[in-house]
Parts: structure tokens; sequence; C-alpha cells
């Protein structure tokens, strides 16, 4: 291809480096982990969130987090209470789906990474970057919503930041739409039933429709059965996208947290009143000292 047509395309440039973020399925799956200081707390809280059945190898002292943790979730997690040796453990990595180190031994994190790699099996190895087959990264959850920000291993902190700031600006009844949209999809598929082809080709546009239709602020609603009913008789079964006014609803306005809270209202208002008090004030001190006639 020339690069007059390469310039043409209307696909976006393709630009490496990137890590490939997926969703990936833990239930009930083995995985190691190796390390028991602030940051194997750290995975183990996610692994536990994602159904993981853990696999922990550390010698005590234990974070303070992961011995609650073993007596919360007993069953969700099997402690060995010594040192990994990579060289000649009874512990296998090819036994895990992956497995994640956060040691403070160097040395032994290489080896971990090695002897993963020679299995494939994948590794996340805290210390070392090169060494990882998949980067952890700044996580937020409301529920059934997972938002993770990475920044390539280049700054980890920033990417906390910015789950901060995302965090923030998120609506406020975000989990209660996503329940909602479930609820009415699950009904849909009743409804209209089959995989792929024209009827899920159908079902695909016409939720697209209502989701385009409803808003974040007013999905909430169809967790009521009524509501979805009337959704489905009228919309779907009539072939056209109904707005929440179509079923007897009230139009939401955008509920998204302010970056001005304005429940602070009295305190803005105190400190706009003081500047303007100020800049009066210098103000005619100025022009009381410009017409000052000069001895
Ligand atoms: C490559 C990666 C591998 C991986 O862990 O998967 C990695 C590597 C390293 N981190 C180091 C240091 C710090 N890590 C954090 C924090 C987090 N680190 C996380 C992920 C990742 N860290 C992956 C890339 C993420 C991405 O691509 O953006 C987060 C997002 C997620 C999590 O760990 O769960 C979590 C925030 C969670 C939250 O706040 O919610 C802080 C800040 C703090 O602790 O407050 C510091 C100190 C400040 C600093 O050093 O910048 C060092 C030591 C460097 C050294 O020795 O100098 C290494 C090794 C190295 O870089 O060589
Ligand atoms: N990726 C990330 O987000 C971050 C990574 N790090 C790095 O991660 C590593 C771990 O950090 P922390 O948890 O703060 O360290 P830590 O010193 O609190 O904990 C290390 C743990 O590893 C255990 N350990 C050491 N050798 C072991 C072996 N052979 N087998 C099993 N367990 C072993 C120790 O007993 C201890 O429980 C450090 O190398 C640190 O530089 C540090 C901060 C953030």
């Amino acid at each position: 291809m020339s690069s007059a047509e390469a310039s043409s395309s209307k696909l976006p440039p393709i630009q490496k480096g990137a890590s490939l973020m997926i969703a990936y399925r833990l239930e009930d799956r083995p995985v190691l982990l190796i390390g028991g200081g602030v940051v194997a707390a750290g995975r183990l809280f996610f692994l536990l969130e994602a159904g993981a059945r853990v696999t922990l190898v550390s010698p005590p002292p234990l974070h303070p987090d992961i011995s609650e943790r073993l007596s919360t979730n007993p069953h969700d997690i099997t402690w060995h209470s010594r040192s990994f040796d990579p060289v000649n453990d009874d512990i296998h990595v090819q036994d895990f789906a992956m497995v994640l180190t956060a040691i403070d031994e160097v040395e032994i994190s290489r080896q971990i990474c090695d002897l993963c790699r020679e299995h494939r099996v994948p590794v996340n190895v805290a210390d070392i970057p090169p060494s990882c087959d998949f980067y952890f990264g700044a996580q937020l959850r409301r529920g059934p919503l997972q938002i993770m920000v990475s920044t390539g291993g280049s700054g980890p902190k920033i990417g906390a930041m910015v789950r901060d700031i995302v965090d923030r600006a998120l609506p406020e009844n975000l989990e209660e739409a996503i329940e909602g949209v479930g609820l009415l999809r699950g009904d849909l598929r009743v409804r209209a039933q089959g995989v792929g082809g024209s009827i899920g080709r159908r079902r695909m546009q016409w939720m697209i429709g209502i989701c385009d239709a409803w808003g974040l602020e007013s999905m909430a609603k169809l967790r009521d059965e009524t509501v979805r009913k009337a959704v489905l008789d009228h919309g779907w079964e009539g072939d056209r996208v109904v707005r929440p006014s179509d079923v007897g609803l009230r139009e939401e306005k955008n509920r998204r947290r302010r970056l001005i809270d304005w429940s602070y209202a009295g305190w803005y208002a105190a400190g706009l009143g003081g500047m303007v008090t100020g800049m009066t004030l210098g103000m005619v001190g100025t022009i009381w000292m410009l017409k000052r006639p000069s001895r």
C-alpha cells in the first residue's frame, strides 16, 4: 500500500506498546500467590473478589490484612507457612491458572518468572516490570462495574490519581442503572430467544436504542418489573424505542457529581465577598495615593 493510500485510511493508526485490557474470569480457578507483605495483601483482595482459589506461600509474619482474610475466607485460601523455592519446590507452577509474586528477593523473583515462562503459566512479578506477563492497575468497583487504569508500567501512582478523578466524576446511581439494564436484557432474552443471527442483531439494535433514549439517569427505573414489562410490551413488541415518558415516567436530569459542591455556597460567597472587598479597598487606596498632591 502506498503512503498516500495509508494516510487516507479512516482506521485509527496502530500505536504499538499497549497492553491488552481484558476482564479475566478466575472463579474457582487456582492461583499461586508468593509473598505475605502489603503488596501481596492487595493482590489477595482482588483474587478473592474474583472468586479464585488461592494458594499462598510465605513465611510469617503475614501482613495483618492477610491474617484477617485467612480467618474470614478459610476455604478460599491455603497458606503454606514457608518460603517458596523456585529450584525445588513441591508446589508446581504448572498447576495454576496464574502466578503472582510480591516478594523482596529480586533473584528469587527472576527465577520464579523463568520457571513460569518455561511452563507457559502467566506471571506477575511485582518488583520487575519486564518479568510481568500482565500488570495490575489502579482499580475501582461499584458492583458489576469495574474500571482499571494502566500506565503501562510507567507511573502507577498517576494511575491511582486518574482512578480517583474517574471515581469522583461517575454518576451516583450507576450500579442501579446496570442492574436495571441487566434485568431488561434478561427479560428480553426470555421473550426473544435464540443466539446470534437476525434475532441477535435485532435484540442488540433495540437495546442500544433503549440505552441511548433512557440515559444513565433513568435506567435504574428498569429494576421495576412493571416498567420492564411496559417497555417490552410497547417497545420490543411494537418494534420501536420507547422513552421513559412513553411508559408514564418522568425524564431524569443528569445527576453527575458536580466539581463545585454547592452545599458549600455560603463559604464560596464569604470568600468571594472578602475578595471583592479587598480589591475595592485596594483600588480606593491606589486612587487616593495617585490623587494626593505631591510635595
Ligand atoms: C508494573 C507494575 C507491576 C504490577 O504490580 O503489576 C508496578 C510496578 C512497580 N510499582 C512500584 C511502586 C509503586 N507502586 C505503587 C502503586 C501501585 N502499583 C500498581 C501497579 C503496578 N506497579 C504495575 C504497573 C501499573 C501501571 O501500569 O500503571 C497499582 C496501580 C496496582 C496494584 O499494585 O494493585 C498500585 C496503585 C493501587 C492503588 O492505589 O489503588 C506506588 C504508589 C503507592 O504505593 O501509593 C508505588 C510507589 C511510587 C512509585 O514508585 O511510583 C515499583 C517500585 C519502584 C521502585 O522500587 O522504585 C514497581 C516496580 C518497578 O516499577 O520497577
Ligand atoms: N507492584 C507494586 O504495586 C509495588 C511493588 N513493590 C515491590 O513489590 C515487592 C513486595 O513489596 P512489599 O509487599 O512491600 O514487601 P514486604 O517486604 O512487605 O513483603 C515481602 C514478603 O515476601 C516474603 N518472601 C520473601 N521471600 C520469599 C520467598 N522466597 N517465598 C515466599 N515469600 C517470600 C516475605 O516473607 C514478606 O512477607 C517489593 O520488591 C517491592 O519493591 C512495592 C510497592 C508497590
